[in-house]
């Protein structure tokens, strides 16, 4: 039976990069005989547009029964006026919920390659290998939320940051286990002086530790990591953290890698697993074919690594991208004088070259 994996492209560029990582996949199938099957979904703007709804139930039931899910990004300004609840960014919310995935692993590496393309200097970044392991499906973007009209026609709006001990333990407790197979560090990333939620969080944190005597845990308020990051990323080995923290450090995290056009992520849970790049769907440059689609295809290795167990395969992408960028091609958000200016198409190519 080949294994399924769900492609859902979205909105914006989310067509172009997948359509990266699916050549990409076609061919490292060929060459590792993983016997690969694709189906294509409807989600975000693409969908609301053609059904009235930005997660369709075929999208979700699909993604369900799928082996795997590479998912490319949803949103842009046109959806800006659409009610809140049937937003485009509704889908993947709705799909990181229904699937459960709670565990988002976005690694970010400094590649030698690369170094100069941080606007930090290179004797900061160099070196810097972090894993950021941001909890998913709990926090404030799944809180009660409030969008409130008052007797004096101003609006008033809330949304609930909302974590239980469970919530914590598990996404603790993974990122401890992914530190048993790194360097042995975890930061937890919590705003415990101001936030009662964090307080929770760090007394959970603190008791899962106790499990792992082989790990050093230390606690961090927010505001200083996401300074830590910038002067000394190459401290961190494992940072775990709620969901909005998560999802702020990991974009401020992407400078130190090179862009965020380069940065994949593996989204966990119980079942079906979901890969997709950290960014958006960057309705900036949407259409014009000059995307940088490494940070999806990169996702297609976590995808085979992950869920095929399919090592050597996911190896043999990760190896191609970094000759590729060794050849020197750069899509333009890396490109400089002197190297070889790659459109989507182009660095696709370089990389299906070195498989
Ligand atoms: N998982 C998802 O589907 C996500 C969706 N979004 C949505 O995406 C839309 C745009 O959000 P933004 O804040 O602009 O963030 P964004 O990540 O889409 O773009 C930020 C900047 O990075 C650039 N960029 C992003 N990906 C790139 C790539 N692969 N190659 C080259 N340059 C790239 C963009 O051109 C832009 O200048 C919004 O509707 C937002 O809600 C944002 C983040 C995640
Ligand atoms: C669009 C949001 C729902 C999520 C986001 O920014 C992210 O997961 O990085
Ligand atoms: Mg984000």
């Amino acid at each position: 039976m080949p294994k399924q994996i769900v492609v859902i492209p979205g909105d914006g560029i989310g067509s172009e990069i997948t359509a990266a990582a699916v050549a990409v996949l076609q061919k490292i199938d060929k060459k590792h005989g993983l016997d690969l099957a694709y189906s294509y979904y409807d989600a975000g703007g693409t969908a609301y547009d053609k059904f009235g709804v930005p997660l369709p139930d075929d999208t979700l039931n699909a993604a369900k029964n799928a082996d795997a899910v590479l998912f490319g990004a949803v949103g842009g300004d046109k959806w800006d006026d659409v009610d809140p609840q049937l937003r485009p960014e509704r889908a993947i919310l709705g799909l990181r919920k229904g699937l459960g995935l709670y565990a988002n692993l976005r690694p970010v590496q400094t590649m030698d390659e690369l170094i100069a393309y941080s606007p930090l200097k290179p004797d900061i970044v160099r070196g810097t290998d972090v894993l950021i392991v941001r909890e998913l499906i709990g926090g404030i973007y799944f809180g009660d939320k409030c969008e409130q009209e008052t007797y004096k026609g101003t609006v008033r709006a809330w949304d609930l940051e909302n974590y239980s001990i469970p919530e914590v333990e598990r996404i603790v407790d993974l990122a401890m286990q992914a530190a048993m197979k790194r360097k042995g560090r975890v930061t937890s990333v919590d705003k415990a002086n101001v936030l009662a939620t964090s307080r929770l969080w760090r007394k959970t944190a603190t008791k899962i530790a106790e499990k792992y005597p082989a790990i050093t845990l230390e606690h961090m308020y927010v505001d200083n990591c996401a300074m830590q990051l910038a002067i000394k990323p190459t401290r961190f080995d494992v940072i775990v953290t709620g969901n909005l923290f998560g999802d702020i450090l990991s974009d401020e995290a992407a400078v130190l890698g090179g862009s965020i056009g380069l940065m994949p992520s593996a989204s966990i849970g119980k079942e079906t697993s979901l890969y997709e790049p950290i960014h958006g769907s960057a309705p900036d440059i949407a259409g014009k074919g000059i995307a940088n689609p490494l940070g999806t295809i990169l996702s297609a290795a976590l995808l085979l690594r992950y869920s095929f167990n399919a090592e050597a395969a996911a190896v043999d992408i990760e190896n191609a991208v970094k000759k590729a960028l060794a050849d020197g091609y750069r899509t333009a958000d890396l490109f400089s004088d002197g190297f070889k200016k790659a459109n989507t198409a182009d660095m696709t190519q370089a990389v299906l070259a070195n498989i």
